[in-house]
């Protein structure tokens, strides 16, 4: 089956494309019209829930018993299915959520890419030979499944963080109950579709889709789980965590950032003005590794801040269908309200917009604003301190490396940090003072690499990390083998 645009998206539980109890539907906007539906998303409510902890719990038992590399071969088939659907997922996902179709053909690549990683996974060892106190016995440890996992995703990156969740739940041998973000669940539908047509074994992995606070909720309190995996805001997160510890069972949260780049009086000039307009603005800034303070050193600030705002006037807004479009709509109505207050509120704090923060004249009907660039940012100011998830940069002006690092770490968070300069010493001490799970040198803060673990310090995570060979480490539970003859 392939839903068609305009289409209801239905539940896929226990191996079949099911219509919810509830017979609501809200529409999926796209964020570049307002007037078209990409889809319509159904309300599900906990009878539908129900149904798939019956088929998640029954098929987990048979999808343990298969081998790591068996459930490797059925991720291939999903990677192969996925690549060769990749402009028809991508497009779907620009236009359900915004961003370019370079940047979701980028991310559908990587989605097919995390599959594959984890599929060869399934051929790795899950254990080690630990010397016992007696010489006659063997000790080793090995990995068993959770069980039923829930992952609860957000619309950002509607195809890359599902499945980094998903590949490692099932390679582990879990069974996963999937509840994306209503803003990007007609793109959540063609992942399962890969799955589907790729004839996963049925109950392994489904997909239910309703309000966060409502399906979402009954997710997590429902007593078929064994862990749940999130990523989004840092409320719904803390919530999570509070009922995950109330039932005892795993949590992993990624969650936001305030991610700062420090530019030295001796940067690459260019090279940190294209890197603070890549990882600000890229996907209309709506990345939990955005870069979002930029804290320059006075000896370049002048030549890096206009420069900076030359660059921001050049780049073109519009639908992400349009090869000409450099930056997409914000996601969704309530994301561009957001952002917007957000603009005002800088302004009234007191900080000097420079350029953007305004409507665009040529664009459609959709939830465009241009990017904004502000200077004069205080650390006490909302726009210094919040996550703003859209494109606006807090320009804050230094006089020395120690002041730059002390304001960096000024912060409730620490996902992801950059440094650009050319001296080593500079380098050393961001790398060993700065406080963020990601640290990056003379390269942009957003971005990640699938093979490498993943997540943030403070209030960014759960202090767990996602990807690469970390994930092991959530989706499963160390066993101690003694065994004597
Ligand atoms: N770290 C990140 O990558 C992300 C951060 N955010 C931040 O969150 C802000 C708000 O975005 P939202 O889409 O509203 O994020 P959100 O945290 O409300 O939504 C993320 C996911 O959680 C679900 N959810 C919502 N309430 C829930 C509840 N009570 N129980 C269980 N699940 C629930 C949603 O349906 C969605 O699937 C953004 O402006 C941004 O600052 C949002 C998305 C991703
Ligand atoms: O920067 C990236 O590629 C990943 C960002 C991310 O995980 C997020 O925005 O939730």
């Amino acid at each position: 089956m392939a839903f068609k645009a305009g289409e209801t998206i239905l539940n896929y539980i226990n191996g079949r494309w099911t219509a919810s109890v509830s017979g609501e539907v809200d529409a999926s906007i796209s964020p570049a019209d307002k007037s078209l539906a990409v889809g319509y998303i159904q309300r599900s409510k906990k009878a539908d829930l129900d149904g798939a902890a019956v088929a998640a719990k029954a098929a987990q038992m048979a999808w343990r018993k298969l081998s790591g590399p068996a459930r490797g071969e059925y991720l291939y088939k999903v990677a192969d299915i996925l690549e060769r659907r990749l402009d028809e997922v991508a497009e779907t996902m620009t236009r359900e959520m915004g961003k370019t179709f370079p940047e979701a053909k980028g991310e559908t690549a990587r989605g097919v890419a995390i599959l594959r990683y984890y599929a060869g996974e399934g051929m790795r060892k899950i254990g080690d030979v630990i010397p016992s106190t007696d010489s006659e016995a063997l000790m080793f440890t090995s990995r068993v499944p959770l069980g039923v996992v829930g992952v609860i995703s957000p619309w950002n990156f509607p195809v890359a963080i599902p499945i980094w969740k998903i590949a490692p739940a099932l390679i582990y041998g879990n069974a996963v109950l999937f509840k994306p973000a209503s803003e990007a669940a007609v793109t959540a539908a063609k992942i399962m579709e890969c799955f589907d047509e790729a004839k996963i074994p049925a109950g392994v992995i489904q997909m239910i889709t309703g309000k966060g606070s409502e399906l979402g909720q009954a997710l997590i309190d429902h007593p078929v789980l064994n862990g749940i995996t999130f990523t989004g805001s840092n409320q719904v997160g803390k919530r999570i965590a509070q009922s995950a510890v109330a039932r005892g069972i795993k949590y992993q949260l990624e969650m936001g950032g305030k991610n700062p780049v420090i530019v030295a009086a001796d940067a690459d000039l260019e090279q940190a003005v294209e890197a603070t307009l890549s990882g600000g603005l890229k996907s209309t800034g709506q990345k939990c590794t955005a870069t979002s303070r930029v804290i320059v050193q006075s000896g370049i600030y002048e030549a890096f801040r206009n420069r900076l705002v030359e660059r921001v006037q050049e780049l073109k807004i519009g639908d992400g269908m349009d090869p000409q479009t450099w930056m997409g709509p914000c996601a969704s109505a309530s994301q561009y309200e957001t952002v917007l207050s957000y603009i005002q509120k800088g302004q009234e704090e007191g900080a000097t917009l420079l350029f953007g923060g305004t409507v665009p004249e040529q664009a459609g009907d959709g939830f465009y604003v241009t990017p904004a660039v502000f200077e004069k940012v205080t650390p006490e100011m909302t726009i210094a301190k919040e996550e703003i998830f859209g494109p606006v940069l807090a320009l804050i002006q230094v006089e020395t490396l120690e002041e730059a690092l002390q304001l960096a770490n000024d912060s409730e968070f620490g996902l992801s940090a950059s440094i650009f300069t050319k001296n080593i010493g500079n380098m050393l001490s961001f790398i060993n003072d700065m406080e963020a799970g990601l640290v990056r040198v003379n390269a942009e803060s957003a971005g990640v690499e699938l093979q490498a673990p993943f997540g943030g310090m403070k209030q960014s995570s759960s202090h767990s990390r996602e990807q690469g060979t970390a994930a092991i480490e959530f989706f499963t539970a160390i066993k101690t083998v003694f065994i004597k003859s």
